[in-house]
């Protein structure tokens, strides 16, 4: 999908932000990016959506990209439904029907008419995540998606992110939530003062999460990230490895089983 190479970065005669960084994004993948204020996450999101230039190093593939910025920018009059449809058309991607529905599942306080400057910092970016998954790109780029969303939208976000590597494309996510990185990510980095690093996936393992579903039943112990199923007439017990949690919710709710429970547990 994209890959970094030896990649290092100065903004004009500073010091380096990234060093040698060294980043494989493959398809159908997602991946966390931890680290503290300042450390570079932002540069390497922007330097992947090539909304940056790297200094020194390679940046090999072109991904089609949805960006949603840090601080998404919500100044403007126009309406959320007229910024994605304007947005849309630039794209030329997108279908314009699916504007108002994802808005709608995204509950934007105000609804699609409302004016973008009036929006919270939260609502505004919903809209900039409605922008950056409308256009299906190859690679969603998400800086620090989790803040400033309320918990409906949490659980949204966490859908959007698992639906989008379920068809194929990648996700890089940033977060400085350990927990949150672990519970989502497929790959896990740390980037500590422009040096970016594997967090070893052993500490994963150790964050299973336990899923009590009712439902039609069935055997889910052959499902991807299911390594423990036990089916009880209409209840299911699912143990799911970490990282699959949001595609096996999906999968879940699509198939018309509701969810009772979820809590970490061990594998
Ligand atoms: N356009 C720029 N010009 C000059 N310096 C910049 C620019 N953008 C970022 N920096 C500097 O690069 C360093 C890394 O910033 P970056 O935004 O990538 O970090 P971050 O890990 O995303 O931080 P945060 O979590 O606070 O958003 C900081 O010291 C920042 O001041």
């Amino acid at each position: 999908m994209i890959r970094l190479e030896g990649v290092g970065k100065r903004y004009g005669r500073g010091e380096p932000v990234l060093v040698d960084v060294d980043l494989d994004v493959p398809a159908g993948r997602v991946i966390g990016v931890l680290g503290s204020n300042g450390s570079g996450k932002s540069t390497l999101l922007r330097i992947l959506a090539a909304l940056s230039r790297e200094t020194s190093g390679t940046v090999v593939g072109t991904p089609r990209v949805g960006y949603l910025p840090d601080r998404f920018p919500a100044g403007q009059r126009m309406s959320a439904r007229a910024y994605l449809r304007h947005m849309a058309r630039i794209d030329g991607h997108v279908d314009l029907s699916a504007i108002d529905p994802l808005l709608d599942r995204l509950a934007l306080v105000g609804g699609p008419d409302a004016p973008l400057r009036t929006l919270s910092k939260g609502n505004a970016q919903k809209v900039g995540l409605a922008q950056a998954v409308l256009a299906a790109p190859d690679l969603l780029i998400l800086d620090e998606p989790w803040s400033g969303l309320d918990v409906e939208a949490h659980t949204v976000l966490g859908e959007l992110v698992a639906e989008t590597r379920e068809r194929g494309a990648s996700v890089v996510f940033t977060d400085h939530r350990a927990a949150a990185v672990h519970a989502h990510a497929d790959d896990v980095y740390r980037m500590d003062a422009g040096l970016l690093t594997r967090v070893e996936t052993a500490a994963k393992t150790e964050l299973a999460t336990r899923i009590v579903l009712h439902g039609p039943g069935g055997d889910w112990s052959a499902e991807p990230g299911v390594s423990q199923a036990v089916t009880d007439g209409e209840k299911v017990v699912l143990t799911v490895e970490a990282g699959h949690t949001d595609a096996v919710l999906l999968r879940a709710l699509n198939r018309g089983f509701s969810v009772r429970e979820v809590a970490p547990c061990s594998p």
